[in-house]
């Protein structure tokens, strides 16, 4: 789209990934006017795109790349013992290791994010897992808003799912929405005695028969049931795939309101879409007098491909493009993520005040918030290695309760895959898909406890990242001993891998060794240290919190509406208070469908 200054918009969303998406497209069927924006182009025509197989490769793309290096530790000595440790060597190139070159500058390490139509979705490894009612419910406690009641949000999940992988059509899935899922059929990869051997012995079986498979496969992580919430066990992983093996996600919702605009099924409401298009600043009514509240009226951005310096195309020497400028009728939504929205909050003057004036940033809203309470999974890994290689690839889960689980439910989701994955690093998708001969067991700690991340502004210029620093373990939240039971789930969950892996070799399918962490690591004491030093995440989000009315901390009410402005949003994954359930990517997409309705209503008061 190519959109003139003049243009009358109803709503402006500024970003159309997982939380900007589908809100644009549900909004349109409501009737109303809606540019999204995004900074990156439009790759769904790729191989890497719609390929399901392709979706690790797809992270490393460089058209849809957005490169982030992040720190776990601010104490350097501890990041740099880290093995995904990158270095900008003296040449220029990466140097990935805890043994650089002389003169390597650190740079962190590697969280791959996406600047592409669709965002993260368009990359990622579409798992959609529904999160624990409990999540829905500590929201609505929290803010005394019932809207988001677990019943509430389980309709909304209804509406956009379309479910083929349970004919007889139970409750609580959705069958006509515009994300279609399905499993990866456990019958099927058991076919591999290797890739069977590995889940009976993760069972502590002695074999699979196909009684055992048929049974286990009814089992629906996404069951809308009274017990569904604290079942623990093998599972087939819910994915978002179309009949055609093609990646569904948010970018099909706006496919389809496209499609239904051409053919005149959408009386009044439309989407335009401005892609390779760079939001640099929240334009605001007055911003002379800040005395009145200000509103969001529009938004500044510049035009052109790989402009944010993420991107691994992008240039350090040019100059900014002219900044133009669009205005929106009612509200500006920004859906940017969960590092990019805090940051564009701060460059428009909304965060902690004295951060905005250091950088000379005049303060719209002092709101201490944004940029806090940035959250994430603790990942590490059990790679086996054999002497020859699987033939399937192939991915299963285990749901487990460690030890120090609260609320009933599991908080360790632990990923079987055929593939050599040691977490995030350039290069990291070569090396995990590269490998036949591998297994992987992902060990992921759910309800992790640090709250203490931070992304922070470089500078003024929009083009720069922020400054990201997660406060790994106890360089983060442990006053209570919050880092040490997070901690202790992950050696439980690493140990359990090990144990399984271990088993397999009295199934007489040949042998398996250990291949990361490996024979060095052996003691719990040892493991403590490897799990805290290699651990990473890749569900970055609650860096604009919703939160109750007295929290000083809160950024956003529970109608997402930022604190202390008018007509201003946040959709993504920023929102969360606590990171929910084990996968983010479905939750987001559930708020940003509510967020459509609650905008949709507010917008009665218009008329
Ligand atoms: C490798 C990988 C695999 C993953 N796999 C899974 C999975 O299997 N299941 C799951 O549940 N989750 C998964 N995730 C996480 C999930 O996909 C993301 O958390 C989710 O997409 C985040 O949604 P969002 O809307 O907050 O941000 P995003 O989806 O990142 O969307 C943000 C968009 O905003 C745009 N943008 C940012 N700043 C600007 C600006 N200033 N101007 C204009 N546009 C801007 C970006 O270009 C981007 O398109 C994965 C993540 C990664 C990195």
């Amino acid at each position: 789209t190519e959109v003139h200054e003049s243009a009358y918009y109803d709503y402006i969303i500024v970003g159309s990934g997982a939380g900007g998406s589908p809100m644009a497209a549900r909004l349109a069927r409501y009737g109303h006017r809606v540019l999204l924006i995004d900074a990156g182009d439009d790759q769904t025509n790729t191989p890497e795109y719609q390929n399901p197989g392709l979706n690790l490769k797809a992270s490393e793309h460089p058209p849809m790349s957005w490169n982030f290096f992040v720190h776990h530790y601010s104490d350097e000595n501890q990041q740099i013992k880290d093995d995904k440790m990158s270095w900008a060597m003296p040449s220029g190139q990466i140097y990935v290791g805890s043994n650089p070159p002389q003169d390597s500058r650190p740079m962190g390490v590697l969280y791959p994010r996406t600047g592409t139509f669709g965002g993260c979705t368009a990359h990622n490894a579409m798992l959609t897992v529904y999160p624990h009612e409990s999540d829905w419910n500590n929201i609505a406690e929290m803010t005394g808003d019932q809207s988001w009641s677990a019943e509430n949000m389980r309709a909304i999940f209804e509406r956009l799912e379309r479910n083929r992988y349970l004919p007889s059509k139970p409750a609580g899935h959705g069958y006509e929405g515009w994300l279609t899922t399905t499993i990866f059929p456990m019958a099927i990869a058991l076919k591999d005695s290797k890739v069977g051997a590995m889940v009976a012995a993760a069972l502590n079986w002695r074999y699979l028969d196909a009684r055992d498979v048929a049974r286990l496969s009814e089992r629906d992580l996404n069951a809308y049931t009274p017990d569904r919430d604290s079942c623990e066990g093998i599972f087939q992983m819910p994915i978002s795939v179309t009949e055609k093996t093609e990646r569904s996600g948010p970018v099909d919702s706006i496919k389809q309101v496209l499609a239904d605009e051409r053919s005149g099924r959408l009386s009044r409401g439309r989407v335009d879409i401005l892609l390779t298009t760079l939001v640099t600043r929240i334009i605001f009514d007055s911003e002379d007098t800040y005395s009145a509240t200000p509103k969001a009226i529009g938004v500044e951005y510049v035009r052109g491909k790989s402009l944010y310096r993420a991107d691994p195309r992008a240039s350090y020497s040019r100059d900014l493009p002219p900044r133009r400028k669009i205005l929106a009728k009612r509200e500006v939504i920004i859906s940017a993520g969960a590092f990019n929205t805090p940051q564009l909050l701060k460059l428009s003057g909304i965060g902690p005040r004295d951060e905005l004036e250091r950088l000379r940033i005049p303060v719209v809203v002092d709101l201490p918030g944004v940029g806090t309470n940035l959250q994430d999974r603790y990942e590490n890994t059990v790679v086996t290695g054999s002497a020859q290689n699987f033939s399937s690839r192939f991915a299963v889960a285990f749901l487990k309760k460690s030890s120090v689980a609260e609320g009933g439910v599991p908080d360790l989701f632990i990923t079987g895959s055929v593939s050599n994955f040691t977490g995030y690093f350039p290069g990291y998708s070569k090396m995990a898909t590269g490998d036949p001969s591998r297994w992987s067991w992902i060990v992921l700690k759910a309800y992790t406890r640090n709250h203490a991340g931070t992304v922070k502004l470089r500078s003024r210029d929009p083009r720069d990242m922020p400054i990201i620093n997660f406060n790994y373990f106890d360089s983060g939240t442990n006053s209570e001993g919050e880092a040490d039971k997070d901690a202790q789930a992950l050696l439980e969950g690493v140990e359990w891998a090990r144990t399984a892996s271990r088993r397999v070799n009295d199934a007489g399918v040949g042998e398996f060794y250990e291949d990361w962490p490996g024979d060095s690591v052996q003691s719990s004491r040892d493991m403590r240290r490897f799990i805290k030093k290699e651990a990473w995440g890749h569900h970055a989000s609650c860096t604009c919190p919703i939160g109750a009315d007295e929290d000083p901390m809160a950024v956003l009410d529970s109608s997402f509406r930022v604190r202390g402005v008018e007509s201003l949003r946040v959709v993504d994954a920023s929102i969360f208070p606590k990171i929910p359930g084990f996968f983010i990517a479905l939750p987001i997409y559930i708020i940003s469908e509510k967020a459509a309705d609650v905008i949709n209503a507010d917008s009665r008061d218009w008329y």
